[in-house]
C-alpha cells in the first residue's frame, strides 16, 4: 500500500519572490490526489519540495518519519526511492530505446541481472500499453507514447508514491481520457499514493479522489473531490468552470478595478457555478477494485459533519449505491 505523505505548514520563496506559504495538507495513503492552479502558482516547486529537491524555508514533509525538508541528506536520498515521478515531457533521453529508458533506473540503482530486468520492464511496458514500441527511439513516437514511457519508467522501482507533472500537457482530449484511465488502472494494479499536478479539467473532474488549488501564494483548499467540485469558492469555480470571469486573470492575479467592473457586468444568476459533478472514474475491466475506495470511504464518513453541506450531500449520494448494495 501506499505511504501518506504529510505536509505542514510548507513555506518556499526563491529570493525575495514568496512561491507558496504555510501549505498543510495529508496526501492519503494509496488515494490519488490532484493539484490545481492557475501557471506560475508552483505546482511544479511543490512537487520538487515533496521529494527533497527543493527546500522550503519552513515546515515538514513528513514520509516514513522523514523530513525531507530537514532529515539528514542520506536519509531523505533513501525515502527518495519510494516515490516514482513522472515529470511534464516524459524526460526521455532521446538516444536511448524505450527499453532502455525504461530499464534506467534498474540500472542504475539496483544489482538486479538483465533477464530479471527485462522481466520488469516488459511487465511495465505492457501496463502501460506500448507492447511492440519498446525498441523505438523516443523521437520516433507520438507525445502520448512518450509520457507512458515516462510513466512506465517511473513504475520499474516500485514506487510507493507517484508524481505527475502534467501528465495531459501537449495531448489530444482522446489522449488526455486514455491516460486518465491509466492512472486509474495503475492505482488499481499498485496501491500507490499519487499526486497528479494538472490543468485540465477533465482529468480533474474524473480521477482524483482528493483535490486542492493554489492561488495566489496559498493553499486554497485541499480536501476530498466533492468539497473543490462544489465549491462557490470564486477562484475554484471560475478554474473549474474555465471561464474568464473570476479572480483569475492573464498574470494569474486580476487588479481589483478589472473583478469590480466585471461583476458589475455580470448577469444577475450567472454565478460561477462549476460543472456538475460527474462520476468518478472505475479501474478498466478485469483490473482489480482500488483498495483505496474503503480506506476512503471510512475516511471522508468521518469527516462528513465538517464539509460544507453541498459537499456532504454529493457524498452522500456517491455513497448510497455501496450502502444499498450491503446486505
Ligand atoms: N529554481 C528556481 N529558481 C527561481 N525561481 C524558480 C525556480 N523554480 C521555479 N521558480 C519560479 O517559481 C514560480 C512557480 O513555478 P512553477 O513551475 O512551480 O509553477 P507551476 O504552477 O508549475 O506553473 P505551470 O502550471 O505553468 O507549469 C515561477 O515564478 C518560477 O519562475
Amino acid at each position: 500500500m501506499g505511504i501518506e505523505v504529510v505536509v505542514e505548514g510548507l513555506t518556499k520563496s526563491f529570493g525575495k519572490q514568496n512561491i507558496w506559504q504555510d501549505v498543510t495538507l495529508t496526501l492519503p495513503a494509496g488515494e490519488v490526489s490532484v493539484m490545481l492552479g492557475p501557471s506560475g502558482t508552483g505546482k511544479t516547486v511543490f512537487l520538487k519540495s515533496l521529494i527533497g529537491l527543493l527546500k522550503p524555508e519552513r515546515g515538514r514533509v513528513l514520509i516514513n518519519g522523514v523530513d525531507m525538508v530537514s532529515s539528514p541528506e542520506r536519509d531523505i536520498y533513501e525515502t527518495r526511492k519510494l516515490f516514482g515521478l513522472m515529470f511534464q515531457d516524459g524526460a526521455l533521453f532521446g538516444s536511448m530505446s524505450l527499453f532502455d529508458n525504461i530499464a534506467f533506473p534498474l540500472r542504475e540503482h539496483t544489482r538486479k541481472k538483465e533477464w530479471e530486468i527485462r522481466r520488469i520492464v516488459m511487465e511495465r511496458v505492457d501496463m502501460v500499453g506500448l507492447l511492440g514500441a519498446e525498441e523505438k527511439l523516443p523521437g520516433e513516437i507520438s507525445g502520448g507514447m512518450r509520457k507512458r514511457a515516462g510513466l512506465a519508467r517511473a513504475l520499474v522501482l516500485d514506487p510507493q508514491i507517484i508524481l505527475c507533472d502534467e501528465p495531459d500537457s501537449g495531448l489530444d482530449p482522446v489522449r488526455t481520457a486514455f491516460i486518465s484511465q491509466l492512472l486509474i488502472d495503475l492505482n488499481a494494479q499498485i496501491d500507490a499514493t499519487m499526486l497528479i499536478v494538472t490543468h485540465n479539467l477533465d482529468i480533474a473532474a474524473t480521477v482524483p479522489d482528493n483535490m486542492g488549488m493554489l492561488f495566489r501564494r496559498n493553499l486554497v483548499t485541499f480536501g476530498p473531490r466533492e468539497v473543490l467540485l462544489t465549491s462557490q469558492e470564486p477562484v475554484v469555480a471560475q478554474f473549474l468552470s474555465g471561464r474568464r470571469e473570476g479572480p483569475i486573470g492573464m498574470s494569474e492575479e486580476k487588479d481589483a478595478a478589472t473583478l469590480a467592473k466585471e461583476q458589475l457586468n455580470s448577469p444577475q444568476g450567472q454565478g460561477l457555478s462549476p460543472r456538475p459533478l460527474v462520476a468518478q472514474l472505475e479501474p478498466s475491466p478485469g483490473l482489480p477494485a482500488r483498495r483505496a475506495v474503503l480506506r476512503r470511504k471510512l475516511r471522508v464518513m468521518g469527516m462528513l459533519d465538517s464539509l460544507p453541506p453541498a459537499a456532504r450531500r454529493a457524498v452522500e449520494q456517491g455513497m448510497a449505491p455501496a450502502q444499498e448494495a450491503r446486505p
